[in-house]
């Protein structure tokens, strides 16, 4: 990477700038994304056998073509391009992780629970993400961990409006109630999510595809997302970017914060964690 874009990075993230341009790519891939959806889209499946479609194509690529204008050089890892071109080796200092449809199997099936995630990392640890959900025109970002994660309709979706959409608004974790409520991936059975739900505190649960459990957690709707099952850590840095900056964590099987830039950029077991 050249010097000039770590400096940029370094310069947007301080001043908030860097989740704000990120978040406008992401609402421009969640414009991108939505003819697609509920339109019959022919769906292929990958080596992997998780599902993929061209909404996951055209998104990728133009999140891709963005970030090169904006940061030239810095290093990106991409679902898509992973899968077709295998990880990287290494991971560099900075480097983007982008998932551009997350909840692929939701989206085949019509549901509302997709996003578009891009996250920054920084040594091991995400330093900004946006998840933007295209079904509800809906964002979360931050940049600084220390600084406040913040929520925005994006109101209109016809390309040019980008802009005609709320404001940003803070969000924060909320204190354990009583009865805490878990979010569990769809893809575990019922006994499962139970028992999984009560083993962090929560005597109810809720499926619900992708990392918008992470952003419903963040705003204080829910309390704890545990996840036993494999996942790639473009699935989890946004999600987890937001999550922490509102107050909560994500912790992996041996306690320490969930980290990124680990081997084949695969995670392990984890959980997500309100107030
Ligand atoms: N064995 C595995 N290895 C890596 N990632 C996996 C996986 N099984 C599921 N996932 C990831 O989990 C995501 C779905 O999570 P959830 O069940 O919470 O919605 C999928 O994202 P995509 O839809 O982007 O492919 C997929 O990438
Ligand atoms: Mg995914």
């Amino acid at each position: 990477m050249t010097t000039s874009s770590s400096t940029a990075l370094a310069r947007d993230l301080k001043s908030g700038a860097l989740s704000l341009a990120i978040a406008e790519i992401a609402e421009e891939a969640a414009r991108l994304i939505l003819p697609y959806w509920r339109a019959g889209t022919a769906v292929e499946t990958k080596s992997d056998d998780s599902p993929v479609t061209q909404a996951d194509r055209a998104a990728e690529a133009l999140i891709l073509e963005r970030l090169a204008a904006l940061y030239p050089g810095v290093q990106t890892v991409a679902e898509e391009a992973v899968s077709a071109n295998g990880a990287p080796a290494s991971a560099e200092d900075w480097f983007w992780l982008i998932d551009p449809l997350d909840g692929t199997r939701g989206f085949v099936r019509g549901g509302e629970a997709f996003t578009v995630n891009i996250a920054l990392i920084h040594g091991d640890h995400p330093v900004a993400g946006v998840v933007t959900a295209p079904a509800t025109a809906t964002t979360w970002r931050t940049d600084k961990p220390e600084g406040g994660a913040f929520r925005r309709q994006f109101g209109a979706l016809q390309a040019g409006e980008a802009h005609a959409g709320e404001d940003w608004r803070p969000i924060r974790v909320r204190d354990r109630p009583q009865e805490g409520m878990a979010l569990l991936s769809h893809s575990v059975t019922d006994e499962e999510a139970t028992r999984l739900a009560a083993r962090h505190g929560c005597s109810r649960w809720q499926g619900t595809d992708s990392s918008l459990k992470f952003c419903l957690i963040a705003e204080g709707r829910f309390d704890a997302y545990p996840r036993t099952g494999p996942t790639s850590e473009w699935d989890t840095a946004a999600g987890q970017a937001v999550l922490e900056a509102a107050g909560g964590r994500v912790l992996a099987d041996d306690g320490q914060r969930l980290s990124y830039g680990k081997a084949k950029f695969l995670n392990g077991a984890f959980v997500a964690m309100g107030g």
